[in-house]
């Protein structure tokens, strides 16, 4: 009797990032309005100071705070209008005690002032008497030089995926270009005599391939570029020509289906067929992705992920992209919410198990449902918001217990 010889997920995830730690990516400059999604090269650090001068968050009267001090409606402080700032310009105004001066938002605090009182606390007696109707406290409504970014600190770390906000303050910095890492190229071959593709008609015992869709747009997600897809036959010679191929063009191959201990489970005999080292993984003690093989042939990763979609899909969340963000160096980690668990859920024994969960908001508390199904069933996961994790040596998880829903 053959029986897969499981490690643990800690171990295939420190193996992988021991075999593959002389993978290095190259960096290449772009536009940043092309950068969303991309990830950091290298760490950049502010070039000025924002501001770089002391300005205005409020439409109101620049002021020396202590002026102001016991001012109410009732008991206002008369000040003398000493002129207006005019936005986008740089002022020489600079006001003494007893005085105030009109300022725009974000326009240019004139000297000696250290808080702007909003406008509406204050009343135009005259074209020069202002009254004051609010006391404010120094750096009130005031944004101070380098108060939201100093000069050399460091604004976006190396491995940091861009989002709309870093794009925005890099054109701020004054860049119109970023350094990013270079896109993983990464190939898809699902293997299967019953898989047909989505637009074929199937006949009895074939099955619509949803794994290469589902795998392409996961690795899109991550971040990677997907330069090859194929289905090929459960044929050991015609999954080690296409392995061949897309090893030529890629930097990770997953390979779908055919991981198990069937006859026609080939996908290890393949991987080893073409290079060395060939597997150095296959089967981790984890529920659903038990047979997943992992290999490496020229320093490139080739994947064996289980047929089952659930399956195949959890493992690329939960494995091929540990391996995808150490490669970009992103250290952050899987966002996930708290919530209370409305049944017991029991665990798989000796195996890491992930239950797909969706959730529900009672009483303004989260409540977290699990989605029950087996792991040929896609809609668990097309009807979940993540997972819940029992670690291997948890004998499960208890009613009314608060964790983790990672979300995906
Ligand atoms: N004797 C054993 N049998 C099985 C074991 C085992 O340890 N011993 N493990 C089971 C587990 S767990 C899983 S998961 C599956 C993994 O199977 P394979 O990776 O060999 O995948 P296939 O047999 O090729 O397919 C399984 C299932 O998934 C469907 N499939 C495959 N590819 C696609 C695709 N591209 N799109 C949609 N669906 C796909 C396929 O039709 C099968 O129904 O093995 C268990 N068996
Ligand atoms: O481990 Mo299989 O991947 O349960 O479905």
């Amino acid at each position: 009797m053959e029986l897969l010889n499981t490690v643990t997920m800690e171990k295939a995830r420190n193996r992988l990032e021991e075999v593959f730690k002389d993978l290095t990516l190259a960096g290449e400059e772009i536009p940043i309005l092309q950068a969303l999604g991309r990830i950091v090269y290298e760490d950049i650090k502010a070039p000025i100071n924002v501001p770089d001068f002391n300005r205005s968050t409020v439409d109101g009267y620049a002021v020396i705070a202590k002026d102001t001090f016991g001012a109410s409606e009732s008991l206002p402080s008369f000040l003398q209008k000493s002129g207006e700032v005019e936005m986008g310009k740089p002022t020489e105004i600079s006001i003494q005690s007893g005085e105030c001066c009109y300022v725009p938002t974000g326009g240019m605090l004139p000297k000696n002032s250290d808080a702007v009182v909003m406008v509406e606390y204050t009343e135009e007696m005259d074209d020069d008497t202002i009254f004051i109707q609010t006391a404010v406290a120094p750096k009130d409504n005031v944004l101070e030089v380098g108060e939201d970014i100093t000069k050399e600190q460091v604004i976006l770390k190396k491995g940091h995926k861009l989002r709309p906000q870093d794009i925005g303050v890099l054109a701020g910095m004054g860049f119109t270009k970023i350094k990013v890492f270079r896109k993983l190229k990464i190939s898809i071959l699902s293997t299967g005599d019953e898989i047909v593709s989505p637009e074929e008609e199937t006949k009895p015992g074939q099955i619509k391939d949803m794994n290469t869709y589902s795998l392409a747009t996961a690795a899109i997600q991550s971040g990677c570029e997907v330069v090859a897809l194929d289905v090929v036959k459960d044929d050991l010679q015609v999954l080690e020509d296409q392995l061949k191929a897309f090893l030529e063009i890629s930097d990770i191959i997953l390979v779908s289906g055919g991981s198990s201990m069937g006859t026609k489970d080939v996908t290890k005999d393949a991987i080893n067929a073409i290079g060395e080292p060939g597997v150095f993984i296959h089967g981790i003690a984890v529920k659903p992705g038990k047979p997943t093989i992992v290999g490496k042939i020229n320093n490139k990763a080739v994947f064996g992920l289980p047929g089952q979609p659930v399956s195949a899909l959890v493992v690329y969340q939960i494995l091929v992209n540990h391996l995808v963000k150490v490669l970009y160096s992103d250290e952050s980690s899987i966002p996930y919410l708290l919530g209370e668990l409305t049944v017991n859920i029991a665990s798989a024994p000796g195996r890491e198990h992930y239950v797909m969960v969706k959730i529900a908001q009672e009483k303004q508390k989260t409540k977290v449902y699990p989605i029950h199904g087996k792991s040929g069933m896609l809609t668990m996961m097309t009807n979940s918001i993540g997972y819940v994790k029992i670690d291997t040596n948890q004998e499960g998880l208890t009613k009314g217990q608060e964790v983790e829903v990672y979300l995906f």
